[in-house]
């Protein structure tokens, strides 16, 4: 058993803070939302983000102070808004304990610097990357908190670090592999999101399997290419993090990202996308500077260059996937 605080209680905050104290841990949740503090500590709900869940476990509570929230925190698990992660991080730089395990889990690269959460994560709190972990996978946070099987990969620099978050969180119904690279697991994370507004707008379009199929596939090509440039390695695309969360992600109204691009493929604007999305869609945020990284590392991103000009220019389904394609032919 261990002390583990979850900064954030979002959806996939709060569902993973139930994976942990299935496990046994005792949670503390950190949230800047009062309502959402006052209903965990006195209601045991999230009604805000996860009204799902009837009744949390027991052994989560919640606080808004944030130096009571890390003090005894032997492991942190950071489930913030990508964005917003850098602002939030920055007021507990001076309050995390010497020894504590930090661990992304958030699935978004920041737009201002096109950086990785690994290296906001580790700038921001002064981190040496052998206490810093993330952890992704195909985990629709609602069936997760239905305790529905699941499974996610755990990375670190240091594989103690990967092996000691993955004990600690691993529940019966949540199984975590052990991996170090951390460039490969952050870059499918974030990237898929990106796939997953495509193929959402594809389907909102009223196009089937094969257009879903043909996205997915380019975009797991062009995601794997700019991870590989970046730094990753490949055989981390074809596991729990790249293929398995592109299929769960791409395949579910669940994703926020797929029905952000589902509603644009439908015929709504940005504008209004973003008015009636239930929670953060990463993936919006994010494309623009997968079109920033594939330039940097010379990289070709038809897919997110396509997505940028429909959330820039407002092109319609149709443009979007004619762009995916120039007029060569090109071997696959
Ligand atoms: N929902 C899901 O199924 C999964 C989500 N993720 C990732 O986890 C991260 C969080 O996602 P969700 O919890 O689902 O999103 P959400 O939209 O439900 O919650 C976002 C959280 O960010 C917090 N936040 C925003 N701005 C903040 C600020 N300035 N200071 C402090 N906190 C701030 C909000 O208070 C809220 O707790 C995202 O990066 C997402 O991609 C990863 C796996 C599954
Ligand atoms: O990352 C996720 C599932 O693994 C959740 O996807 P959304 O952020 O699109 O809801």
């Amino acid at each position: 058993m261990a002390a583990v605080t979850v900064l954030g209680a979002g959806a996939w905050g709060t569902a993973f803070g139930q994976v942990l104290a299935d496990a046994g841990n005792q949670v503390t949740m950190w949230a800047i939302e009062p309502e959402i503090v006052d209903a965990i500590n006195t209601l045991h709900q999230n009604p805000v983000r996860l009204p799902v869940v009837k009744r949390l476990p027991d052994s989560m509570h919640a606080t808004l102070d944030r130096g009571e929230a890390v003090k005894n925190a032997e492991i942190i698990i950071v489930t913030i808004a990508a964005q917003f992660a850098r602002q939030a991080l920055e007021e507990f730089r001076d309050l995390i304990p010497d020894q504590a395990i930090v661990v992304s889990l958030m699935k978004g690269i920041e737009r201002s610097t096109d950086k990785r959460m690994d290296q906001v994560v580790m700038e921001t709190l002064h981190l040496p990357a052998s206490r810093f972990a993330c952890l992704s996978g195909p985990n629709l946070s609602k069936e997760v908190a239905l305790r529905q099987p699941a499974a996610a990969v755990v990375a670190s620099q240091d594989h103690d670090t990967a092996v000691k978050v993955a004990t600690v969180a691993t529940s019966k119904y949540f199984k975590i592999f052990s991996s170090t690279d951390v460039i490969g697991v952050e870059m499918c994370g974030s990237l898929k999101n990106v796939v997953a507004l495509a193929v959402g707008m594809s389907r909102g379009a009223g196009f089937g399997e094969n257009t879903a199929a043909m996205i997915e596939t380019r975009g797991l090509a062009e995601l794997t290419q700019l991870g590989v440039a970046a730094g990753a390695q490949a055989q981390t695309f074809a596991g729990l993090a790249g293929v398995g969360d592109l299929v769960a992600t791409c395949g579910s109204p669940l994703s926020r990202n797929y029905t952000f691009g589902s509603n644009l493929g439908k015929g709504m604007s940005v504008d209004q996308a973003t008015k009636v999305s239930n929670g953060v869609a990463e993936g919006v945020p994010t494309t623009a500077a997968v079109v920033a990284l594939g330039e940097k590392y010379g990289v070709p991103t038809p897919l997110a260059s396509a997505m940028l000009r429909v959330l820039n220019e407002g092109i319609d389904c149709g443009e979007m996937l004619e762009d995916l394609f120039g007029d060569d032919i090109i071997d696959e």
